[in-house]
């Protein structure tokens, strides 16, 4: 019996060869250096066949073309002559395909990304299918890499240098009718029609490369080499700003665009297999890609080994405030349910409709949607003031006050008004689910499902149990937050759950270090160059720092004198100072302020002196060593199922730099030993709160890590 091939040939009557893209046991074509024997044969017939008029290259994966290189194998390769080599493979490969005589099409329909978009890249034309799951781009930056079949040099060359730089320094995709306006797709067709418009191209004469579709001030500056000096200054000075210096693979895409536009393609493709190279050893693309493979690893789990979830009609959300509205809005849009939002007063409900319109609206208005759907998504929202409808509800999500006597009238209305087998997942983020299901009569339907601010941006959903949660009721909350577009992780009922408990320390220390005169904004920078998005403080002011208080003080209450908060809380709420919210906080806001100014009064309310006494490495080791700690006690505990569970949490739930994996795979990269004795030197120094975790010591006595 012969091998199953990736790529398959089949020439039609009308003289076009039709490559049929269809990797052998995988969900989704991924491009191997495998093919390259494969496809190089495939090439020899092509050129050796004078009756081929044209090839169209097509995907026989029925939802997507090409995912990109499979990054498994990249995973492997142990030098940087390796991953460089493959660079090279790829980029011969797409090369032949560029230098037939004939027309080449790709006919794209799904994901088309990474190595996928460079082969398609690499054809003359390219036709993509106007459904919603095609998206072309070059994410590799998403993994600390760079495009390194081609792409860094045929992107800039078909839709700009500016452009170009965008979509591989964000890892930005387009729909087909973005790609089109981009000059990056030269049609689009319904699925259906696909590949008989792309044989129609294929039967034309082989185009000419075309220009960028360049207008305006894009076509001045990219015009001349002194325009595009000033396109590559401003993409660095951004790619800077946003990175921190954090990740090589920005630096080096720049400089490889740079490189083929200054000095033609062959010392691009030449700069392009290097920088590939050097990029997949840095331990940031490795600590990425480990990323990937988690999420990609989670998606198939269902919370409950062996347990299938139940499936869900309609969704019942109580409470039409921000996190309800959000909540309404992602269950709507994302996982496409009806949601009936129940509100004490009509005032509730329209806000909660307002939220869903405005988001759709903007989207319809960016032209990412049409009014159509637009309608057909709003009337899947609906509203009530009793609890009509609810009897065909099968997961009610509860978003209202936290207040346990008020939750748990919650849990009885629901048992009234709803089935036997209605979920009630309730979104607190302080009150322990333990309690919210103490008076239930079914508490094994009762569960936490804990949403981040603002619920439609924020990829992390904490789905937590109590111990008489069925194993039915997690799988179907998993599946249920997942088609909401969240990555949800399962963890057990306990103060601030995990999310919550492993940042409170981290602020803490950060406020004391405030407190000990360290310039507020100093504090903010330490930790946005360690790799957050933000500073801790800033996020005090963004939460509210009447949250942070109340957060902190049942955390205290809860876990004892490790999460002491400091003493500022008092005076910051006596002067009403919520942060951003009510526009007071420790930075300035409001009309007409400019940046980001500290508000300076904050300091004499607290008696402050500010004076920088210790660099940017100390403050962010001094606020991330609790983090760390925190997170190992979580894992003693129970709290999180696994270290990989905490890393993605810290990741997608607080954004932990993605770049050094996670906090487990941080404390495996210090090693555990030498973490230990940072934190007993800062709990000499400091205060017992520093003490490592049980875990921690028993590890480095053992000389054991997380992975
Ligand atoms: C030289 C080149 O320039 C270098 C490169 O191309 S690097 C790779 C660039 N490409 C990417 O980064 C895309 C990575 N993939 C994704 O983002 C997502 O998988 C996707 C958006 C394509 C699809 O998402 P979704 O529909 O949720 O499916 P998802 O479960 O993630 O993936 C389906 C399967 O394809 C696999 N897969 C997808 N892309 C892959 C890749 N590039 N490498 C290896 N496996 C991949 C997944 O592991 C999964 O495998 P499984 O069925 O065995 O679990």
């Amino acid at each position: 019996m012969s091998e199953q091939k990736a790529f398959s040939l089949d020439i039609r009557d009308n003289g076009i060869a039709v490559i049929t893209i269809d990797v052998p046991g995988e969900s989704m074509n991924t491009l191997k250096d495998t093919f390259a024997d494969e496809v190089g044969t495939l090439l020899n017939r092509l050129e050796s066949e004078s009756d081929i008029k044209g090839v169209v290259f097509i995907s026989g994966k029925p939802g997507s073309f090409i995912a990109g290189a499979d990054i498994n194998m990249i995973n492997d390769c142990e030098t940087a002559a390796d991953a460089e080599s493959l660079a090279r493979k790829g980029q011969a490969m797409f090369d032949r395909i560029e230098q037939l005589d004939v027309p080449v099409v790709a006919a794209i329909n799904g994901a088309c990304l990474g190595g996928g978009l460079e082969l398609a890249m690499a054809c003359h034309v390219r036709v993509a299918s106007d459904e919603s799951k095609t998206q072309l781009g070059l994410p590799e930056v998403q993994l600390g890499l760079l495009p390194g079949s081609g792409g860094t040099q045929r992107l800039p060359e078909l839709v700009g240098v500016q452009q170009g730089l965008t979509m591989m320094l964000t890892a930005k995709q387009l729909r087909a009718k973005q790609a089109k306006k981009a000059g990056l797709v030269d049609e689009v067709v319904p699925n259906s029609i696909l590949l008989e418009a792309a044989m129609k191209h294929a039967l034309k004469s082989k185009p000419k490369r075309t220009k960028a579709p360049l207008k305006g001030v894009s076509k001045l500056l990219e015009a001349t080499s002194y325009g595009r000096g000033i396109i590559f200054k401003k993409a660095a000075e951004q790619a800077q700003k946003k990175s921190q210096g954090n990740y090589p693979a920005i630096d080096k895409i720049i400089e490889t665009v740079r490189t083929g536009v200054e000095k033609g393609r062959e010392a691009g493709f030449d700069q392009e297999a290097r920088s590939f190279g050097q990029l997949a050893m840095t331990n940031e693309s490795y600590q990425l890609r480990q990323i990937f493979f988690a999420t990609t690893e989670m998606k198939k789990e269902t919370g409950a080994d062996g347990v299938k979830p139940a499936e869900t009609h309609r969704v019942g959300v109580l409470g039409g405030g921000l996190m309800g509205g959000g909540i309404a809005y992602v269950t709507a849009a994302k996982a496409g349910l009806p949601a009936r939002i129940k509100d004490i007063a009509a005032d509730g409900i329209t806000h909660a409709l307002h939220y869903s319109y405005e988001r759709l609206n903007k989207k319809v208005k960016r032209k990412h949607m049409r009014r159509a759907e637009l309608e057909h998504t709003m009337l899947k929202l609906s509203g009530t003031l009793d609890y009509s409808g609810f009897e065909r509800i099968d997961v009610v999500i509860e978003a209202v006050f936290e207040d346990l006597d008020l939750k748990q009238k919650m849990v009885a209305d629901i048992e009234q008004h709803a089935k036997p087998e209605t979920i009630f997942a309730t979104n607190t983020s302080s009150l322990p689910i333990t309690q919210i299901a103490e008076k239930a009569k079914r508490p094994e339907n009762v569960i936490g499902l804990h949403y981040f601010s603002p619920v439609d941006k924020m990829p992390l959903a904490e789905i937590i149990t109590h111990q008489g949660t069925s194993d039915q009721t997690i799988a179907t909350t998993v599946a249920l937050a997942r088609k909401q577009g969240k990555t949800p992780i399962v963890v057990k009922d306990g103060a601030g759950f995990f999310v919550n408990r492993i940042l409170a320390p981290y602020m803490n220390e950060a406020a004391r270090l405030v407190l000990a005169g360290e310039p507020i904004e100093h504090v903010d920078k330490a930790l946005v160059k360690f790799g957050f998005p933000v500073g801790p403080v800033t996020l005090l002011d963004e939460v509210g720092i009447d949250v942070g208080a109340k957060v902190a003080g049942i955390l205290r209450k809860e876990l004892g004198e490790r999460f002491e908060p400091p003493a500022a809380f008092d005076k910051l709420m006596d002067d009403d100072r919520k942060g951003k919210k009510n526009q007071k906080g420790f930075y300035q806001y409001g009309k007409g302020v400019k940046g980001k100014p500290v508000d300076s009064s904050v300091y004499s309310l607290l008696d402050i002196e500010p004076k920088q006494q210790l660099d940017r490495e100390t403050i962010a080791e001094l606020c991330v060593l609790p983090m760390l700690n925190e997170a190992a006690y979580c894992l003693q505990e129970g709290i999180i199922r696994s270290a990989r569970d905490g890393d993605i949490g810290s990741v997608y739930g607080i954004g932990f730099p993605p770049f050094r994996g996670g906090p487990f795979r941080y404390m495996d990269e210090i090693g555990i030993g030498t973490l230990v004795a940072k934190l007993e030197k800062q709990a000499e120094k400091r205060g017992d709160r520093f003490q490592p975790a049980p875990l921690l010591v028993e590890m480095a006595e053992q000389q054991r890590r997380f992975y």
